[in-house]
């Protein structure tokens, strides 16, 4: 939570990190987009979830779900997929996430990190934005964000993000606040977030010594990415 707040804010973006179901439906008043991030979940979180995504599907904002560990356990799985059914705009994972998530045979997990690449999931995350209708970005060496027909690859981003938790949570929460900026083609907002924390990513690991200080530079670079910067530095194809 303290990495995806603070991704926003350095962003320039201004979250709120909201539980309780009494403040569901005035904080999505609020807001101009809803992020869901199942990865601490709990009975009474999980409640307070669904209130929210439906809340945020009645006033017409869009609504992210981060579905965080998919797979590790079948609790979690069977919340995840009721959150499913009230429609995200976006879901963005790790490949073993979305593999868990489109209901792959025999996907595998080590708890919330990855054990496949993103193209491995290439196919199960197409075929999950169509059952949905939603946008799915897989994160990895090379990020695909698809609506199930379109598929952007984003090429930005260091290895050594990895080492650092919640890197995947805090870009889901920087594609939130692009596709609140942009909510007419959440695909393309979705991609260039990646683009952008990525790039960050590469100009912060020039001068880091290790995941502490990456963190740090992370957010540094986020909070002072020049315009030229980001035209030159995003690497991004069809
Ligand atoms: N091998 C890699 N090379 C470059 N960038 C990577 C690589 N793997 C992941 N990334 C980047 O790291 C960030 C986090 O992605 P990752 O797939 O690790 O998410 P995650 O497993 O959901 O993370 P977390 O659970 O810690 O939030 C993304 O911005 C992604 O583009
Ligand atoms: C480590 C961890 N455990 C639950 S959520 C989370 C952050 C990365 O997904
Ligand atoms: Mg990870």
């Amino acid at each position: 939570m303290d990495l995806m707040a603070n991704t926003l804010l350095a962003a320039g973006a201004s979250p709120a990190m909201v539980h309780a179901t009494e403040e569901a439906e005035q904080f999505i008043q609020l807001a101009n987009a809803l992020l869901i991030n199942v990865g601490t979940l709990s009975p009474t979180w999980v409640e307070s979830m669904k209130v929210a995504a439906h809340f945020a599907q009645k006033a017409g904002k869009p609504w992210i779900l981060d579905p965080v560990g998919a797979g590790a356990t079948a609790h979690r799985l069977e919340a995840i997929m009721q959150l499913m059914k009230l429609r995200p705009t976006l879901v963005r994972g790790n490949a073993s996430e979305i593999m868990a998530v489109a209901g792959a045979a025999g996907a595998t997990s080590k708890g919330v990190d990855s054990t496949a690449e993103s193209t491995e999931a290439l196919e199960y995350g197409m075929q999950l934005a169509r059952t949905y209708g939603c946008i799915v970005a897989i994160s990895g060496a090379e990020d695909l964000v698809t609506d199930g027909e379109r598929l952007v690859r984003v090429a930005n981003g260091v290895k050594m993000l990895q080492s650092i938790t919640a890197t995947g949570c805090a870009v889901t929460a920087l594609a939130a606040a692009f596709v609140a900026c942009a909510p007419e083609d959440p695909l393309l907002a979705t991609a260039h977030a990646f683009a952008v924390f990525g790039l960050a990513s590469e100009v912060a690991a020039r001068s880091a010594k290790g995941p502490g200080s990456l963190r740090v530079g992370l957010l540094d670079q986020l909070y002072g990415l020049e315009e030229q910067q980001v035209l030159s530095g995003v690497r991004l194809r069809d």
